[in-house]
């Protein structure tokens, strides 16, 4: 079995680094990294949110964060593995260049390759639970589940269930764009064809006309 290893963003696969810069949206918010995400939600004080959210450094954030351990919600080690899943999901079905890249290692192992993490990762060794990586896997198997063709542009009310397609998400940057580069998709492939495949929700009722 083909195994992929990964760690630093700059490195190769370094897309499944929660340091690496993409943003999410989550709680009707963006933020910067997955990192920046679920450093926050360690907290209850969302004044440390707005703190967070405004730092550059993905590794800024984990080193304010392991300062404050003192201040951790006192159900984190229940729910962080929920948190991380939550996260890491949005960022693979909010980014279709990421889905892809998730979706092209076939059911190659992904592991996050860390000396000194033994939960996230597999502690350099092997030892470490790689917990990163058996999310990463667990949310290609999701991707999957809609389509295993890599290239496919899914449908907006797939890649952002959240954003409601009234709202101002869709008429301006980030939202905007995805809208565009979708129809575009359609239009090459065939709406009609497309369609089959994903017919739009109630709300999305005219997409295609
Ligand atoms: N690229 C990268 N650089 C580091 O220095 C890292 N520690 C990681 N791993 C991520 O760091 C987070 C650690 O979470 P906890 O503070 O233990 O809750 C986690 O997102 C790892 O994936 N990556």
């Amino acid at each position: 079995m083909e195994e992929i290893k990964f760690f630093k963003p700059s490195e190769p696969y370094g897309e499944f680094s929660n340091f690496y810069y993409t943003p999410v949206i989550l709680l009707n918010e963006i933020w910067p990294t997955v990192e920046h995400y679920v450093q926050s939600i360690k907290f209850e004080d969302v004044n440390l949110w707005d703190r967070i959210k405004v730092m550059k450094a993905p590794q800024d954030v984990a080193n304010l964060s392991s300062k404050l351990q003192h201040k951790l919600r006192p159900d984190w080690e229940d729910v962080k593995d929920a948190i991380m899943l939550k996260a890491v999901k949005a960022k693979f079905f909010q980014h279709h260049r990421l889905k892809k890249i998730l979706l092209e290692t076939g059911d190659a192992t992904i592991i996050q390759h860390n000396p000194n993490d033994n939960y996230w990762a597999d502690g350099g060794d092997g030892t470490g639970k790689n917990k990163l990586g058996l999310i990463l896997m667990h949310v290609r198997e999701q991707l999957l589940e809609i389509s295993k063709d890599p290239d496919l542009i899914l449908p907006p009310w797939i890649m952002f269930p959240n954003n409601d397609r009234g709202g101002m998400f869709w008429n301006m940057g980030w939202g905007e764009d995805y809208i565009m580069e979708w129809s575009r998709f359609v239009d090459q492939f065939g709406a009609e064809a497309y369609r089959n495949l994903f017919p739009e929700p109630l709300d999305w009722e005219g997409t295609y006309n």
